[in-house]
């Protein structure tokens, strides 16, 4: 039997909590670390095996270039060129540099698995990668706005008093400002959700919570970590087993919704191959107008990289 490998690319907040999330939940049998900073990188390196030695089986945390990834199923991009404090797009000119060379450098060394991107702006980055790597679209995904969308349903499941997972709301567009919940599609088991409990809720409200929620967590805490760990394990976990089932992940459209050249968030069904399908809703009016203006966004940091 083939064992599942990951690489996890830039070990800071992010990839070391995404590689502890990874090891517990037993996703993988190896996951290499890759950073510039090899003393941390080694450092995690020892760390985490010592966590996964309480694992029932082996697993291997291994420490490597970015190059040596020809053997990778799953490779993870969780570096910055520096973080941001205000707006995820501070990040872009710093990062997408060093996608100019990490990327084709990997592809030329033999990179044939999926690209998995939670680096910010992770669209515009997203669409980079597809770009430099040549790949096939459906092996390029950005976590998107699945973490706003998991928000989105914390929020609306204390306000409604009923676990996350029985709520049927998502978010899509931008992993940013313009994002929006797309309220004409949501429901709990085929209920509207004002009819769920009888009380009005005040939806422009609840999605500008899940909006601003990782703002809020970055001023309280200085970064976020957990959310977005566990959003990548969950992503992991559904290419590894060919769930299919649909999250809604950045994807690089081609003619769905009527655009192309850009990365997003739509609801995707997830497969071992990455990306099987872009789930096309039935947008109304408002909402129609509403991914026209996050499109507009994204190609504008396209066009600035
Ligand atoms: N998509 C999402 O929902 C979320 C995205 N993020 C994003 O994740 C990224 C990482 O955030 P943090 O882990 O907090 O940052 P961090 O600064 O703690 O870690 C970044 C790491 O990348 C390494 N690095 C930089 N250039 C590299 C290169 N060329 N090759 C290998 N390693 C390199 C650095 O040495 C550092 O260890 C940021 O872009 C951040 O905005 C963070 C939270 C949520
Ligand atoms: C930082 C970030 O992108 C988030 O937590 O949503």
């Amino acid at each position: 039997m083939k064992l599942r490998k990951v690489m996890i690319i830039g070990v800071g907040n992010v990839g070391s909590t995404s590689t502890y999330t990874l090891v517990n939940r037993g996703i993988c049998e190896e996951i290499a670390l890759v950073d510039l900073n090899k003393e941390l990188v080694q450092g995690h390196a020892k760390d985490l095996m010592d966590a996964a030695s309480y694992r029932p089986s082996m697993l291997k945390i291994s420490v490597r270039e970015s190059t040596d990834c020809a053997d990778i199923d799953i490779a993870i991009i969780t570096l910055t060129g520096g973080l941001a404090s205000k707006s995820r797009t501070e990040e872009l000119a710093g990062t997408s540099r060093i996608m100019k060379t990490l990327i084709p450098d990997m592809m030329k060394h033999g990179f044939k698995g999926i690209f998995l991107i939670a680096t910010n702006p992770c669209d515009a980055i997203t669409y980079q990668v597809w770009k430099l790597s040549g790949l096939p679209r459906h092996k390029i995904i950005g976590t998107g706005v699945w973490l706003d969308t998991t928000r989105l349903r914390r929020i609306l499941a204390d306000e409604l008093q009923i676990g996350p997972q029985s709520i049927d709301a998502f978010i899509v567009g931008e992993h940013g400002d313009s994002q929006f919940p797309v309220w004409s599609h949501s429901s709990v088991y085929g209920m509207n959700l004002n009819g769920y409990e009888r009380v009005p809720l005040d939806f422009d409200a609840l999605g500008d919570k899940a909006r601003k929620m990782g703002f809020e967590i970055l001023n309280q805490k200085g970064r976020t970590e957990y959310g977005i760990a566990s959003t990548i394990a969950e992503i992991c976990h559904n290419i590894f087993t060919n769930s299919h089932r649909a999250l809604a992940v950045s994807c690089v459209l081609d003619g769905e919704y009527g655009y192309k050249d850009v990365a997003i968030g739509v609801p995707a069904v997830i497969d071992q191959h990455g990306i099987k399908k872009i789930i096309q809703l039935d947008f109304n009016a408002k909402e129609k107008e509403q991914f026209k203006h996050s499109v507009d966004v994204i190609k504008g940091y396209i066009k600035a990289i």
